[in-house]
């Protein structure tokens, strides 16, 4: 079973403001809300695509009922514990450019902590835990590690996807797949990361680090892959940029679901490209006819090292 974790979830309302006046009165048009969170977004891009998946984290207040009313009612299963508190609201302001205000996330109590932690010691060797955004600010810093640690007896197959911050923290454990952008890629080592060679010249250091699958992406400029002494690279699909916001959970939903459906390496990076530009180009996360479409158009090219 595929657990996707959402410590800080929240509500994406997004809103369209033509020439954003900062300190004005602004009004905007066109309003949408979406459960959302990183984690979240893995679980609904997987629902899309036939994989089950139970979404794990805090929910609190009127906008946690919201998040878990609507996830269920698109049929994700999840299982957060409840706080009292409200879960986030983000602000996705869309104009000539994407403008994002992210909440600090709901107060947690220990008890709720110590539900979580509980919650997760129950995860087997079969199963998979995504680790995905920001942390609330009852957590501490390397609330991640200590998670990796618990369950480091019990080989659950660990997937990261968070700031450069966390991901530091976590070199050299033992993790199945991360996926930075390359400018998370660089913040890690120190470096501007500005070509695919380069790109790929330190993904093999992440790889070595011991983290099985390494994928990066680079926006519309593409994605590399490095598994098992083969690189794989990624020319992303044509299209209108409509929204980003939860492509590169998307990218990482696609891949999981490609593994679960039995697809060789190769195709379930396919299947993550298209998985994260078909939400590049839809307003919500993408639907599945969307992502089956571009997976037959994306292209890799593949060489050893
Ligand atoms: N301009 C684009 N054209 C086509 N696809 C895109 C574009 N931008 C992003 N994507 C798709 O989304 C995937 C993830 O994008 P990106 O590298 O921006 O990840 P990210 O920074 O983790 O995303 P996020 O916005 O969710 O934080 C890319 O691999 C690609 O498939
Ligand atoms: O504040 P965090 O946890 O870093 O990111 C949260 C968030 O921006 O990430 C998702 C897109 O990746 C959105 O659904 C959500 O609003």
């Amino acid at each position: 079973m595929i657990f996707t974790c959402t410590l800080n979830p929240s509500i994406d309302y997004i809103l369209s403001v033509n020439d954003f006046d900062y300190g004005g009165l602004n009004r905007g048009t066109d309003p949408s809300y979406f459960p959302g969170g990183k984690g979240i977004n893995v679980s609904r891009i997987l629902t899309r695509l036939a994989i089950p998946s139970t979404a794990l984290g805090f929910a609190g207040g009127f906008t946690g009922a919201f998040i878990e009313q609507t996830l269920h009612d698109e049929g994700v299963d999840t299982a957060f514990i409840h706080v009292t508190d409200h879960t986030r609201i983000n602000l996705k302001l869309k104009g000539e450019k994407e403008t994002e205000i992210n909440g600090p996330g709901a107060k947690l109590t220990p008890k709720a902590i110590d539900q979580f932690i509980e919650q997760i010691d129950q995860l087997t060797e079969d199963d998979y835990l995504v680790l995905a955004g920001s942390l609330p600010h009852d957590l501490p810093d390397d609330f991640y590690l200590q998670m990796v640690k618990q369950l480091r007896d019990k080989p659950v197959k660990l997937v990261l996807d968070t700031s450069s911050e966390a991901l530091k923290k976590m070199v050299g454990e033992p993790l199945f797949l991360a996926k930075p952008n390359h400018h998370e890629l660089g913040e890690l080592f120190d470096v501007e990361i500005t070509s695919k060679q380069q790109a790929i010249y330190y993904a093999k250091q992440l790889h070595n680090s011991g983290i099985t699958h390494v994928i990066i992406s680079m926006g519309g400029d593409g994605a590399i892959y490095l598994h098992d002494h083969t690189i794989y690279e990624a020319r992303v699909p044509k299209g209108t940029v409509i929204n980003t916001v939860g492509a590169g959970d998307s990218t990482v939903a696609g891949f999981l679901a490609g593994l679960s459906r039995g697809y060789e390496p190769v195709d379930a990076f396919r299947l993550a490209i298209a998985s994260g530009s078909a939400t590049a180009f839809t307003k919500d996360l993408a639907e599945k006819k969307a992502i089956e479409t571009l997976f037959e158009l994306v292209t890799v090219d593949v060489t050893d090292f």
